[in-house]
């Protein structure tokens, strides 16, 4: 069926649900933290995690940091948009903190596995709009999980074993970035987000305003 302006009306525009994904080292850490000091329009759906903070990290900015047992009492609550386990650890969504936010047009970023994409795409499939970033080789990918000092030997191996079946779920998105200059793979995925934006039915106020212009 033909789009129906007058029921997306854009006033009633809903917050995009921006993802992004990547093997771990791959760099959406680093591209995530670009686009939210570019645009002050986005804010970053903060996840649960029951993984322990990595030095530099502050809980509520880049994680909420939990136990199992309240990771447990969340799911028994409901108060996951989706969860997952990722490196033997568990990462969830939070429902309540951003639900009302998206639904008054606010714009999320989402540093989520393929999991947690699959899941959010089934639910709102309208509003998601999913970015896969690749290394150059992987090579490269082991040389930043080294540089980046944050992890192990043996978890660094470890997420280099998860590297090949993470990039093996890179068809499910919408878009493909390779990060090779980290200025360049910033540059088109902020192009990304604003072409998103851009979408007739994302566009507050646009059926008025051609009206307007038809007379
Ligand atoms: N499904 C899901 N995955 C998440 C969530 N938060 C983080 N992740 C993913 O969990 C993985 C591990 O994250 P992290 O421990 O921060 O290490 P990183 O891979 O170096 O970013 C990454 O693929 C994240 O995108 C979440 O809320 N849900
Ligand atoms: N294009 C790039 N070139 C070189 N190093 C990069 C690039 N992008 C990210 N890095 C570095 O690689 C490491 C892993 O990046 P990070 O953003 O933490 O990855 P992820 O969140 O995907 O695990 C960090 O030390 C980061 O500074």
């Amino acid at each position: 069926m033909a789009d129906q302006p007058e029921k997306i009306d854009a006033l009633q525009r809903r917050g995009l649900m921006f993802i992004l994904s990547s093997p771990s080292g791959a760099g959406k850490t680093t591209i995530s933290r670009m686009l939210l000091d570019a645009d002050s329009e986005l804010k970053l759906s903060v996840s649960v995690t029951t993984r322990t903070p990595r030095p530099g990290e502050v809980e509520g900015v880049h994680y909420h940091f939990v136990d199992d047992a309240e990771f447990d009492r969340m799911i028994g609550e409901d108060d996951f948009y989706e969860w997952a386990h990722v490196f033997g650890h568990r990462y969830g969504t939070p429902k309540r903190r951003i639900r009302a936010a998206l639904k008054e047009g606010q714009d999320f970023l989402f540093d989520i596995d393929w999991q947690g994409t699959q899941q959010l795409f089934q639910k709102d499939q309208q509003d998601v709009v999913r970015v896969f970033i690749l290394p150059p080789s992987l090579e490269e990918l082991h040389r930043r999980l080294e540089a980046r000092a944050t992890d192990s030997a043996d978890v660094i191996e470890s997420r280099m074993e998860r590297a090949r079946a993470e990039i093996s779920h890179w068809d499910g998105y919408d878009y493909v970035v390779i990060n090779d200059d980290v200025d360049v793979c910033f540059g088109k995925v902020r192009e990304i987000l604003q072409a998103e934006r851009m979408k007739r039915q994302r566009q507050t106020g646009l059926i008025p305003f051609v009206r307007e212009l038809m007379g």
